[in-house]
């Protein structure tokens, strides 16, 4: 269950069990680039340090 987070690349599924908005909310993000609706909801989340563990790899000229 991946998605792109600011050009980077996660495996989501750990993550499910955790997620304070719920798996359905969470389910929204995979198999896309989630990063406007991850902004909608909580720009001010460090989802950077929060999927460390769950970091597949880099998507983008930045990465
Ligand atoms: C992709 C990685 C995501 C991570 C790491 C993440 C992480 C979090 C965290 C840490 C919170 C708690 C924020 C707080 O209380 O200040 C939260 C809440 C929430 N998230 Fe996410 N989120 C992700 C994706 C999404 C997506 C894609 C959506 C919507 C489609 C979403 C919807 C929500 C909602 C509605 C809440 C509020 C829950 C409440 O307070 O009742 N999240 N998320």
């Amino acid at each position: 269950m991946w998605t792109v987070l600011k050009g980077r690349v996660y495996n989501l599924s750990p993550y499910m069990k955790f997620h304070p908005g719920g798996v359905d909310m969470l389910m929204k993000a995979v198999g896309k680039d989630s990063t406007s609706l991850f902004n909608k909801y909580h720009a001010w989340v460090n989802a950077e340090f929060l999927l460390a563990k769950c970091l597949v790899g880099y998507i983008g000229e930045s990465g």
